[in-house]
């Protein structure tokens, strides 16, 4: 029975998946095996020992400690595109709202006490002081073209916009769905220079914290309109709001709402509402399930953000699972203790990423205790698991 302890709220969905007589599941389950999460922040989190993976039931992990958790062999998973769908849907609201001027028109219909008569009438007289530009026509500028940066460029050129896309470590998959009508731009200054809109769909990282800054925005179009899914952090606050106050950036519509944001003109702030959709939690929170189950029954990685990905057929009569550091000489020194205690190797395979490496073996016996434990006492390995 592994034990998984839930740190938000997760699609009940994740249970057809991680099953109540393999899986316990709980808010309060102590020693878990793994932690399931959404966008709670582990930074200070106190790992323990035991604990063998993460389940980010989403996409962003700039709230995990990634490095911290491969050093202490804790595998995280993400779920790359499961909510990427329901941030396109906002996103449609989010150019109407940069747009037009629905929320003080919506107020006004609300608090409207009768005073000048029928509002059916009076509406017809004030509504010109609610008109806006339409977006069909303008030119898009989407930073990031992953799974939620495609299909935002994509559905704007359905809205008979002109998109550019900014994406200098675009995949393969991703350039694939994205369509040949986007103009793919190289230099991330000509989507501030020539955008009417700017949408950002990155990762947060060192290298986007404060991408909109106040040198990014003195480039922009006087009255440019911006959008951020992505994370707050992408977008300097101090820059914003000075661009919102001077006019030079005519609207900010954003999901992670500050109180300074809030006091300002011309935001439009949703409370990261991105990925709550009852389909996105649910293609979440099935997808890490699954991650979590391969690794945890049979030790196979998919989708992991701080280990390599690796993926093999059960075979044989017991697996070994070694994460270890990517180091020469690591497989060399394991061999010997295998052919000391008779473990015939049947398949194998051995990834590495960045400073870590996975090994999976099957194996044609039982591992005896006394080689685990000598397994996990070489230099350099950091766990070994027997399945
Ligand atoms: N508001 C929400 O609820 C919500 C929901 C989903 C995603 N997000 C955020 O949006 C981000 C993107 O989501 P996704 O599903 O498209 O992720 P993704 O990994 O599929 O795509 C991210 C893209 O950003 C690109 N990128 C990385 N660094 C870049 C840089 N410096 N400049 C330009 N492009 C860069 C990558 O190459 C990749 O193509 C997530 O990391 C998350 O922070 C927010
Ligand atoms: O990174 C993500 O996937 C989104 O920001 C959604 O996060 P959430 O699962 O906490 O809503």
């Amino acid at each position: 029975m592994y034990k998984v302890k839930l740190l938000n709220n997760i699609s009940p969905s994740a249970r057809t998946i991680l099953t109540d007589d393999r899986y316990e599941l709980s808010e309060t389950v102590e020693h878990p095996d793994a932690l399931f999460v959404r966008a709670s922040d582990l930074h200070k989190y106190p790992f323990e020992k035991n604990l063998l993976c993460i389940g980010r039931a989403g996409i962003g992990v700039n709230t995990i400690p990634l490095d911290e958790c491969a050093e202490k062999g804790i595998v995280v998973f993400n779920t790359p595109g499961g909510n990427a769908n329901g941030v396109k849907e906002l996103f449609l609201f989010a150019l109407a709202m940069a747009s037009r001027e629905i929320l003080p028109a919506m107020e006004w219909v609300k608090t409207y006490d009768g005073s000048q008569g029928p509002i059916e009438q009076r509406m017809e007289k004030v509504k010109k002081q609610y008109a806006g530009p339409e977006f069909a026509g303008k030119t898009l500028g989407v930073i990031g073209a992953g799974n939620v940066g495609s299909r935002v460029a994509n559905i704007a050129l359905a809205c008979n916009m002109k998109v550019y896309a900014y994406d200098p470590y675009l995949s393969a998959d991703a350039a694939w769905a994205i369509s040949r009508h986007v103009f793919r731009v190289s230099d991330l200054r000509d989507i501030f220079r020539y955008s009417d809109y700017i949408t950002i769909h990155t990762p947060l990282t060192d290298e986007t914290r404060n991408m909109i800054d106040d040198k990014a925005i003195a480039l922009m179009k006087n009255g440019v309109r911006i959008i951020n899914y992505a994370r707050g952090e992408v977008v300097n606050e101090d820059a914003m709001i000075k661009g919102l106050n001077d006019g030079k950036v005519a609207r900010y519509v954003a999901d992670f709402p500050t109180k300074r944001l809030i006091e300002t003109k011309n935001t439009v702030l949703t409370p990261h509402l991105g990925g709550t959709t009852f389909e996105s939690e649910s293609n979440c929170a099935r997808m890490a399930a699954k991650e979590m189950d391969d690794y945890l029954t049979n030790g196979n990685i998919r989708n992991s953000v701080n280990l390599p990905d690796v993926q093999l057929e059960r075979s044989g009569a017991s697996r070994i699972c070694i994460i270890h550091r990517n180091l020469p000489g690591m497989l060399a020194n394991m061999m010997p203790l295998f052919a000391r205690d008779g473990i015939n190797i049947e398949n194998m395979t051995n990834k590495s990423r960045g400073s870590y490496a996975y090994s999976v073996f099957d194996v044609n016996t039982d591992v005896p205790e006394k080689a685990i434990q000598e397994l996990n006492a070489l230099d350099g390995v950091i766990r070994v698991r027997v399945l």
